[in-house]
């Protein structure tokens, strides 16, 4: 099977057309405030307004109040939620929306366990660990780690590049792989070009 792509981070709505020209099959929204990534709802719906079909746009949240969440639910249209807070599973499935959970891989993750505990989930996204950063570390971590088979199909985050995204995907066969600060000209911009070899390099091993 393929691996998918998501372009995640994405401010501009020229680098969202960029991503679906390239073929991605997935964009992503920032909803988090303390992100140099964050989109306001006006400027996510200026983003994904008019996208062609299937290209699956994806909402991204930490810890976020279920209010504001709904909020905008209401104003953006969002396919999935992304939670890479310490979100339960059972605010995760509140929403009655499909959901991707993210996973910090700290020392000693028991992911079969998530797997189980996040069963509503329709993902786990696997992102490095650093004490304190909810995400968007652009550090990879051991792909060593992540196991062979989980009840829970495997999105591989966390300091992925053009450089590095085909032995990833050799060595890990996730489901799909999430992008943001490897495919940047500077943060919450991205670059054409490393967008495009991101994709060859996705491409050189499906
Ligand atoms: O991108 C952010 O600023 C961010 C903030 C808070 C939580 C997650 C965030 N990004 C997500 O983190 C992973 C890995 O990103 P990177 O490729 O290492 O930069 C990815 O899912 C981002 O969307």
């Amino acid at each position: 099977m393929r691996t998918r792509v998501k372009f995640c981070g994405i401010t501009r709505r020229e680098d969202a057309l960029q991503a679906v020209r390239l073929g991605a099959d997935a964009i992503g929204l920032v909803f988090y405030s303390e992100s140099p990534r964050a989109v306001s709802p006006q400027q996510a719906y200026q983003i994904v307004r008019e996208l062609p079909p299937f290209v699956t746009v994806v909402g991204l949240f930490v810890n976020a109040a279920p209010g504001y969440l709904q909020q905008i639910l209401e104003r953006v249209p969002i396919d999935i939620l992304q939670f890479h807070g310490e979100e339960p599973p059972e605010d995760c499935s509140h929403y009655g929306r499909a959901y991707i959970k993210a996973i910090r891989m700290a020392e000693g993750v028991d992911l079969p366990g998530l797997a189980q505990s996040y069963g509503s989930a329709s993902a786990l996204l696997l992102d490095t660990y650093q004490a304190g950063v909810p995400g968007g570390t652009g550090r990879a971590f051991d792909w060593g780690r992540v196991p062979k088979s989980l009840s829970k199909a495997v999105i591989l985050a966390g300091g992925l590049t053009p450089e590095n995204i085909a032995q990833a995907v050799k060595q890990v066969r996730p489901y799909a792989v999430d992008v943001s600060g490897g495919v940047e000209r500077v943060k919450g911009v991205k670059d054409a070009a490393k967008m495009a070899a991101f994709m060859r390099g996705v491409d050189s091993v499906n």
